[in-house]
């Protein structure tokens, strides 16, 4: 009895040891964890993420795998690298992964995550998504705005016929930016808010950094229990933006409201305002959801379209060779004699392929927007708990060697004859995503970009400005919600249609 009294403290210290070695091990096995690069303790792998993130979860794919296991403060994450992977995550797992993290920008921007991007999976998702796609970006809304998206590019063409005759340069990315939030201004609001200030801000700007900080790590959203602390000030910075936002929205709804104009088109105001005061939702849909749905449509067509027609019109400067290839097939089918319509895009073959290269090579959004499990679940025998991040590297599965050859090359040929298109049916490409959380603007986006740049390259040839060779025009990419040009395209147009 003495004896083991004696060893007693060693007896338990032993027993412990058994435990906790026994629920390690057993704890490993339940569940096996994906590869993924060694984090360090609190941070887990958030240091290793840096100015351009897309392309550093890259360079880590091709170390430990496309499907890699991370951890970004104490929220698990899998970061997915290959169209296999992207497959087996967005069409197998779609509904697992169906839901969207806490996103504190969306909170406050987005009405408590009452928008469309970031909205929790669930009735409220669906009955919305449902409304933006049958209401908002139908085929027959998106042509109701043919002839302002034409009378807006026919301002940017004029105005650029004036630089061309002077032989001058222009700064080509502010010109673009402005024509897209102008075209969605108009789209949504009736009217060109952005180029106004507002209550001493300047619209446009607010919009831009709210983009901006949206994109930044933001440690409210890693770290869940310090949130409170707003270590960074983000979030006073977001609700100081809702504000301005909001005093905006309740302006321009106003004015719907008062107004006796009978436009024949419709804007999205006008849409969303007639289905809250028809009660004809369904749900429950009052000013917070209308606004909330307001600011994610501008938001997210803002620069995204544009950033796509910029990288485009880059790469097309880049190589001479492609840009005489799709003037000559515009000029086959408009002559050179008139300006281009939007029905004359039908059958533009190689303008397809331009379009689908540009955005293989630089797809905007490059890493997608983040998804979020709603339950544990296994996938290829790794064990995933609920709410696990998923992140689609995008941007790496459009460079993937094993599934394009000389992915880094500006090549539109490669589509010559292939199936692969912008839907998503082939996951090699997915600019736009796949599944219940795609894109609904990819008809939109694709209707402006094919048109804008059509016009753009039928009217203009482009010199780069400063006598920069083309092979030097520095591609640098700086990452956002929208990953666009780190340096403005300067650009010299020459018209080249008949006067
Ligand atoms: C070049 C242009 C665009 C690109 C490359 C793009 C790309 C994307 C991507 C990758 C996603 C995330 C998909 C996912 O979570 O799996 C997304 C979501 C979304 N996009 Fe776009 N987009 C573009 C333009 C637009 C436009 C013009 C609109 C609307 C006016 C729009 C509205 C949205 C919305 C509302 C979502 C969230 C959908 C949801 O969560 O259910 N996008 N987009």
């Amino acid at each position: 009895m003495i004896i083991i009294w004696q060893y007693w403290p060693a007896l338990i210290s032993a027993a412990f040891c058994c435990y906790f070695l026994h629920e390690l091990l057993w704890i490993k096995k339940r569940r096996r964890l994906p590869p993924g690069p060694k984090g360090l303790p609190i941070l887990g792998n958030l240091h290793q993420l840096g100015k351009n993130p897309h392309q550093d979860l890259c360079k880590l794919a091709k170390k430990h795998g496309p499907i890699m296991h991370m951890k970004f403060g104490t929220v698990p994450a899998i970061v997915v690298s290959s169209p296999e992977a992207a497959e087996k995550f967005l069409k197998t797992y779609d509904q697992v992964f169906a839901s969207r993290p806490h996103h504190e920008g969306s909170w406050h921007l987005g009405y408590e995550q009452r928008n469309l991007t970031f909205s929790p999976y669930g009735p409220y998702w669906r009955k919305i998504r449902q409304l933006c796609n049958s209401h908002l970006l139908s085929n027959k809304i998106i042509s109701s705005f043919e002839s302002m998206r034409r009378a807006e590019v026919g301002l940017l063409v004029e105005s650029l016929k004036r630089v061309a005759s002077d032989g001058a340069a222009v700064d080509f990315s502010t010109d673009i930016r402005s024509l897209g939030a102008n075209m969605s201004c108009l789209m949504i609001f009736g009217k060109k808010y952005l180029d106004k200030d507002f209550k001493d801000k300047r619209f446009g700007n607010v919009v831009r950094e709210s983009l901006e900080i949206s994109a930044l790590i933001n440690l409210g959203d890693y770290f869940p229990l310090v949130r409170v602390l707003d270590l960074q000030g983000f979030t006073r910075r977001f609700k100081k933006i809702a504000k301005v936002y909001d005093d905006l929205l309740e302006k321009i709804i106003d004015d719907h409201v008062n107004s006796q104009d009978q436009n024949e088109t419709k804007d999205f105001v006008d849409i969303l305002m007639d289905i809250m005061e028809s009660g004809k939702s369904e749900f429950d849909f009052d000013r917070r959801h209308v606004k909330a749905i307001l600011l994610d449509m501008l938001i997210a067509s803002m620069d995204s379209t544009m950033a796509t027609v910029e990288w485009t019109l880059s790469e097309l400067i880049r190589h001479p060779q492609t840009m005489k290839k799709l003037q000559k097939e515009i000029e086959d089918k408009v002559g050179n004699a008139r300006i281009l319509e939007e029905s004359d895009l039908e059958g533009l073959v190689y303008l397809d392929m331009v379009v689908k290269e540009s955005m293989r090579l630089h797809p905007v959004a490059t890493l997608g927007l983040p998804h979020e499990s709603l339950e544990d679940c296994i996938v290829d025998g790794f064990h995933l708990e609920k709410r696990t991040r998923l992140i689609i590297n995008i941007w790496a599965i459009g460079r993937d060697p094993c599934v394009w050859t000389d992915p880094e090359s500006f090549i539109p040929e490669r589509f010559l004859g292939s199936s692969v298109d912008l839907q998503g049916h082939d996951f090699k490409l997915i600019p736009f995503g796949f599944g219940r959380r795609s894109c609904p603007g990819l008809q939109l986006a694709l209707t402006v970009m094919r048109f804008v740049l059509a016009q753009l390259v039928h009217c203009f040839d482009w010199k780069l400005a400063d006598n920069v060779e083309p092979s030097h025009l520095d591609m640098s990419e700086t990452f956002g919600i929208v990953t666009s040009r780190a340096k403005s395209l300067k650009v010299v147009p020459i018209y080249r249609l008949q006067k």
